[in-house]
Formats: C-alpha cells, sequence, structure tokens
C-alpha cells in the first residue's frame, strides 16, 4: 500500500533525475538528536511502530546518545513514513501510516519526576494534533521546574488549533516557530505573532525567516539576527536545527536574562541551522561543537 502510493507519488513529481535517499526524522526526533550532537544529556518521549522502521529509528537515537526509556514501541502499527520531495533545496513532506504512529503515544510514558529533575523541557510539534499526545504533553508541561521551550512547528500538517498554541506559550519561557507557522497559524507577519505570544505569555519568542536569519523579541523589543552566508543543499530540520542550538544553549549558559542574551543565543542557533542546511538528511546533518567550530571560525562556541 505505501509502496503504491510512493511510486505515485514520485511518478508525479520526478520532472528530471529521481534521486532516493532513506533518512530518519521527525522533528522532536530530530531536536533531540541536535542536542546530543552538541553535547547536552537528552531523553525522548514519542512513540514508533513495531516493524523494521520504527526499530531504526530507535537505533539511531540510541547511537546519537538520546536517552529512550521514554519511547514506546506501539504493537501492530506501521511507523509513519514522510516522503520528502525538493524544490531546490526547500523541501515539502508527504506522511503516510494510518493511524499515525507518532500519535499513539501512552501519556504514563512521561515520567514526571525525571521532568522535575530536568534543567529544561522541549515540546513540539503537529504531534499534538493526536489527542494521546496532547496528553501526556499536557501531564509534562504541568510540571514545575524545567525551563520550557515550546515550537508548534504547525507544518507541514496545517491544523493544530491556535488555541493549543496560545495555551502552551502561556507558560513557555521561549516560543520557536517559523514564519510560514505564523502564517498557517493566524494569517500574521512575524512582527505580529511575536507580539500575540507575548502577550499570551511567553517569555521570549524565536521566529525564522529562512536566509534572513531569525526574529527575537522580548518585552516591547525585537532584534533581527541575521543568517551566515552558506550554500543550502537541504533545509530539511532546520527549524528544528535552531530549536536544538538554542535548547542546547540555555542548557549550557542558563535562561537568557534579557532580549541581548537571547540574540546571543540565538546567534549560535542560526548557526547550526546553516550547518544543517548544507548538507542532506535533517537529523543526520546535526553538528558537534567541533563541527560548528571548524565551519563557522568566527563563532564563539
Ligand atoms: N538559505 C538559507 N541560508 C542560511 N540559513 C538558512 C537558510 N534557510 C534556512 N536557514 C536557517 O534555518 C533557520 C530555519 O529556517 P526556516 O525559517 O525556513 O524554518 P523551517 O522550520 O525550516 O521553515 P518551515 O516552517 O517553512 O518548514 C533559519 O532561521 C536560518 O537560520
Amino acid at each position: 500500500m505505501i509502496g503504491e502510493a510512493l511510486i505515485d507519488l514520485l511518478e508525479s513529481t520526478s520532472g528530471g533525475e529521481l534521486v532516493y535517499r532513506p533518512a530518519v526524522g521527525g522533528a522532536p526526533f530530530n531536536v533531540a538528536v541536535g542536542i546530543a550532537r552538541l553535547g547536552a544529556d537528552v531523553h525522548f518521549v514519542g512513540s514508533f511502530g513495531d516493524d523494521p522502521f520504527g526499530h531504526r529509528l530507535l537505533d539511531f537515537l540510541d547511537k546519537s546518545g538520546v536517552g529512550t526509556d521514554g519511547a514506546q514501541t506501539i504493537p501492530d502499527v506501521a511507523t509513519t513514513l514522510a516522503v520528502t520531495t525538493f524544490q531546490g533545496h526547500e523541501p515539502t513532506f508527504r506522511f503516510y501510516g494510518s493511524p499515525p504512529s507518532y500519535g499513539l503515544l501512552d501519556a504514563a510514558r512521561v515520567d514526571v519526576d525525571r521532568v522535575a529533575g530536568a534543567r529544561l523541557l522541549y515540546c513540539g510539534s503537529m504531534c499534538l494534533l493526536a489527542p494521546p499526545v496532547l496528553a501526556a504533553a499536557r501531564r509534562a508541561w504541568a510540571v514545575p521546574g524545567p525551563v520550557r521551550v515550546f515550537d508548534p512547528n504547525v507544518r507541514p500538517v496545517v491544523g493544530l488549533n491556535p488555541d493549543v498554541v496560545e495555551e502552551f506559550a502561556a507558560t513557555a519561557d521561549l516560543v520557536k516557530l517559523s514564519s510560514a507557522d505564523a502564517t498557517a497559524l493566524w494569517g500574521e507577519s512575524p512582527e505580529a505573532a511575536t507580539e500575540r505570544l507575548l502577550a499570551a505569555g511567553a517569555g521570549a519568542v524565536v521566529v525564522t525567516l529562512g536566509s534572513q536569519g531569525a526574529l527575537v523579541a522580548k518585552g516591547s523589543a525585537s532584534v533581527l539576527v541575521p543568517a551566515p552566508q552558506i550554500t543550502p543543499v537541504d533545509a530539511t530540520g532546520a527549524g528544528d536545527a535552531t530549536m536544538a542550538g538554542l535548547s542546547w544553549g540555555i542548557l549550557s549558559q542558563g535562561k537568557p536574562a534579557d532580549l541581548g542574551e537571547w540574540a546571543t543565543l540565538t546567534r549560535v542557533a542560526v548557526h547550526v541551522a546553516g550547518y544543517v542546511c548544507e548538507s542532506p538528511g535533517g537529523a543526520v546533518a546535526m553538528p558537534t561543537v567541533a563541527d560548528l567550530r571548524a565551519r563557522f571560525v568566527d563563532l564563539a562556541v
């Protein structure tokens, strides 16, 4: 079934040379791998199907040094597959697999003691469309203690309820989203979405702007952090790399106190994203600190 759908899709979208490359991913998956590559201790909570694809994802997390106690393998369910096609370096996704394996997480997988002892809690993304995942995310989000970072990441599946986004934003220390997310959620400019999220209660907001970098806002002020000059090859996981860079910055330097400190953190994050854009694959392209230093010699990390 999936094979037939894939063949139809590939035939309908391949105008020239067709390049097929299997990869691993999913936004929270990419973020977890990205944070681990940068050197922090990270644990993943999420679900996979009980098939070779799911086993491969778990294996990749293990090999990347991500803790998988909170990962759940769902019996008799196929792992959701995403087929990514490209216009230049910009990816478009189509998902296959019903019910979606990522949407069946048991909220009991959230170890509240571990959350309470953590320094940072990341929550994303379109998976929140699934009621079980939303219940799990609310269970984790209710635990006081860690710095909370939230990525609504509504695309490529448009439909996440804006009320849910504002619910999580209300108690988030940081909300990161893309300008495309802002349009999909509210039909708003990055500036207007930033004001909305800050008014909802977010401590700070970062809106990514592709090759232009990112808009960082706190209180009534904002600043544009430019992206490094790169030659993009594959932008898959660029937003996730930004989130990984921001999370790692908070873990290594503490939560920023003011707009200037958020901008400093974001400057590193746009370089992490730029690095990822320069090679194919999303999660596999996430850099170590040594990779960043070698590629961007002027970057103080
Ligand atoms: N062409 C580029 N040159 C330099 N940096 C880039 C480029 N494209 C993306 N980036 C980096 O990746 C970050 C995230 O990109 P973008 O704003 O497109 O988010 P995204 O999550 O990939 O977007 P979308 O929601 O459209 O999928 C940017 O803020 C920037 O740092």
